[in-house]
């Protein structure tokens, strides 16, 4: 007999309510009137240590236009039949959305994909921020020989970034996460993809690298043997290093959501090695469970360390906050299973994406299956904007509503990457 689904625990009514969508709102309410009685009404938005370079004299016009349009989204809630009680009263009314410029020549959309449009990356941030991560890499962490010069290149870090953190004050803010987001690159391709990784020891690995985030502290015998291995392959050079940086920048406990955050997703890879190790096919959920682990939630939830300012902890914690993050992150790794299909299908063995799983264990063709993938993503998006919009009504405290603009935006500057990537990723012929 099957074992009985785990129920959470239900000590009490109030803790049966909390499962109730708006028993989680009114407790945020309540929250936010708790946090400005306390602050005596302050702005809850608290300071990070200011980084060293002053901004660059780019003006940010294009960013301020990105910015303000995932706003007018977030604020102006979900858009469906029966959504109206869901809007944020003092939005009503909320200007048109703000309409991008025309859009890059290269790239086309998923069709059908629910995703928005971002204004052009600044391309004087995106030059400055690719001439310094390539700095970084070849002289401060000798990340990659000479031969992956190409695709490095062809990653396009700086416009990747850039498009998700319009925001950001300084290009040195900007280097924060683009440090990270190619340390987690190096990672997941040296350990566990297509250069050099294997499931078969990636626990070991991974556990050992994770101390370059979540440092060891042990005796004084064995201290000098973990620093030195910190510095003895790429992957752990460049994740001690984009940390240093990360740590410099961000309070303790937008350190310790990051490293929570590597954590979960360093779990999310194990599973999917050890799938692969067996060569298991998970059922759709399951995988789904999986891509909520291995995802790209590490990056949009340090917006507010890159855009200069603090969401308190209790607040990023919070059961809304935190789904509304979950739900963000999954719609951003979809949208990478949907532009990565081909060229997963052609990388050697089976590589695991929504389509492949939906196909295999749902018993439908591969274009079918591509198309369910899609719905799944368009249905995590348009629930990630509804929560999003929910939780901005019922806590309209300015480090709230910064936070949800930043992951919105995040969003849609991952689509923008996918897209336009046309180095790496092309749509299956399904049209
Ligand atoms: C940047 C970051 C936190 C990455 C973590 C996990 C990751 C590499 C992805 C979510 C992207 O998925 P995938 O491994 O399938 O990447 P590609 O399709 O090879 O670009
Ligand atoms: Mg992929």
């Amino acid at each position: 007999m099957p074992a009985p689904e785990p129920s959470p625990p239900q000590s009490s009514p109030s803790a049966a309510a909390s499962h109730s969508g708006a028993y989680v709102l009114a407790e945020a309410a309540a929250r936010a009137r708790d946090i400005r009685a306390a602050t005596g009404g302050r702005p809850l938005v608290a300071r990070v240590p200011p980084l060293p370079t002053p901004p660059p004299a780019d003006a940010p016009t294009a960013e301020a236009r990105a910015a303000g349009g995932a706003l007018d989204r977030i604020l102006r809630g979900p858009s469906g039949l029966g959504t109206v009680s869901l809007r944020p009263a003092r939005c009503e009314g909320a200007s048109a959305p703000v309409e991008a410029p025309a859009a890059p020549a290269e790239g086309s959309p998923v069709p059908g994909l629910y995703h928005h449009p971002v204004p052009e990356p600044d391309p004087v941030r995106v030059a400055e921020v690719g001439r310094r991560i390539k700095s970084w890499a070849l002289d401060e962490v000798e990340l990659y020989p000479e031969d992956w010069e190409d695709q490095f290149d062809g990653f396009s870090v700086g416009r990747y970034m850039v498009a998700c953190h319009p925001d950001a004050p300084t290009v040195d803010h900007l280097m924060l996460a683009t440090r990270l987001m190619v340390a987690e690159n190096a990672v997941d391709d040296c350990y566990c993809e297509d250069h050099g990784g294997s499931p078969i020891g990636l626990g070991g690995r991974l556990l050992l690298a994770h101390t370059a985030l979540d440092p060891l502290h042990t005796t004084k015998e064995y201290q000098p043997r973990w620093a030195e291995s910190l510095h003895s392959d790429a992957p752990r050079r460049a994740y001690r290093s984009a940390m240093e940086y990360f740590r410099g920048a961000a309070s303790p406990s937008q350190a310790d959501r990051f490293r929570h955050d590597m954590a979960r997703l360093h779990l999310g890879y194990l599973a999917e090695a050890a799938w692969a190790q067996t060569d298991h096919v998970p059922e759709v959920w399951e995988y789904l469970a999986m891509r909520q682990f291995n995802n790209f939630r590490p990056c949009p939830t340090i917006t507010d360390t890159v855009g200069g300012y603090e969401l308190p902890a209790d607040l990023h914690a919070g059961p809304a906050m935190q789904r509304v993050i979950a739900l963000a992150g999954n719609a951003t790794t979809i949208v990478n299973d949907l532009y990565s299909y081909t060229k997963e299908l052609a990388s050697p063995g089976r590589h695991l994406n929504l389509p492949v799983v939906i196909a295999e264990r749902e018993g439908i063709a591969d274009r079918d299956a591509y198309m369910k993938a899609i719905d799944v993503h368009n249905e995590l998006m348009h629930d990630f904007e509804a929560e999003a919009a929910a939780l901005a009504a019922a806590c309209p405290v300015p480090g709230v509503s910064r936070f949800l603009r930043g992951v919105a935006v995040w969003v849609d500057g991952n689509h923008y990457w996918h897209r336009t990537n046309t180095y790496r990723y092309g749509l299956p012929d399904f049209w």
